[in-house]
């Protein structure tokens, strides 16, 4: 029986979600952000090169690195503001609950993830077998990522506090860069550790009120289906209508 690593395991879910969700007519389609991501589009550059991806599809990023992932892959890049209709939108995740609920942002990323995933018309999730929950705060314990105006961080994190957060901590940038992460858009985020979720969807309308806040890194009713690559080489394919299959 197989033991995949995880980077492994990325890849195999990865390759299967393109192979079963690319559309084979594609006008736009979004590209994610972080390490799971890489290897969707390394699938999609393997597939144009074979001829089986329009040579005229449109490639929405989410922000620097997916950017540079079109670019260095040969693709065509477009932007969110000139396409806001997507045919389908592919990208990891930190935390996916039954429900397909996710916590996201665990790179920064989670404002044009969001915008990105909400243009969509499909929104495909990929992932290792690390991220397949049981609720939203079981797995990811940095807590739920919130980008926020910098200017507001402090009464932020207070505001967090008092809802409930065992923690919230302004993203340091570590020995890469003294001072707080910066976002793609200029902003900063606070990781807010609330332990287990139990009403994600209420979580995310309060965060989302607090003065300062521009996106929480919750997704919720947003993915129609999640792939996770195993470490026996299977992938778990969940779908938002409650299906799951075992694909061998
Ligand atoms: O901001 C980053 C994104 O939300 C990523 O999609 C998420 O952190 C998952 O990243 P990875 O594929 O590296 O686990």
């Amino acid at each position: 029986m197989a033991s995949l690593g995880v980077e492994d395991a990325k890849r195999l879910a990865a390759y299967t979600a393109i192979d079963t969700h690319f559309p084979p007519n594609a006008k736009v389609v979004g590209i994610g952000s972080g390490s799971t991501v890489v290897y969707c589009v390394e699938r999609i550059v393997q597939k144009r090169a074979k001829g089986e991806i329009p040579a005229d599809t449109v490639f929405i990023p989410t922000g620097f690195q997916s950017k540079e992932l079109i670019i260095h892959g040969g693709l065509n890049l477009g932007a969110i503001d000139g396409y806001p209709v997507l045919d389908v939108a592919f990208d990891g995740a930190d935390e996916v609950d039954p429900a397909l609920n996710c916590i996201k942002g665990g790179g920064a990323c989670l404002f044009q993830e969001k915008l990105v995933a909400q243009c969509a018309k499909k929104f495909i999730v990929v992932a290792d077998f690390r991220k397949n929950s049981t609720a939203l705060g079981l797995q990811w314990v940095q807590g739920v990522p919130i980008e926020v105006v910098p200017l507001a961080h402090a009464r932020v994190r207070q505001d967090l506090l008092q809802m409930g957060a065992l923690t919230a901590t302004l993203r340091l940038g570590g020995i890469a860069k003294a001072g707080p992460v910066i976002t793609d858009n200029c902003n900063v985020i606070i990781d807010a550790h609330f332990g287990q979720i139990a009403d994600p969807v209420i979580l995310a309308q309060n965060i989302k009120m607090l003065v300062g806040v521009v996106e929480v890194g919750l997704f919720i009713n947003m993915a129609d289906a999640a792939y996770f690559g195993n470490e026996n080489g299977s992938v778990t394919a969940k779908f938002s209508t409650g299906e799951i299959n075992m694909i061998e």
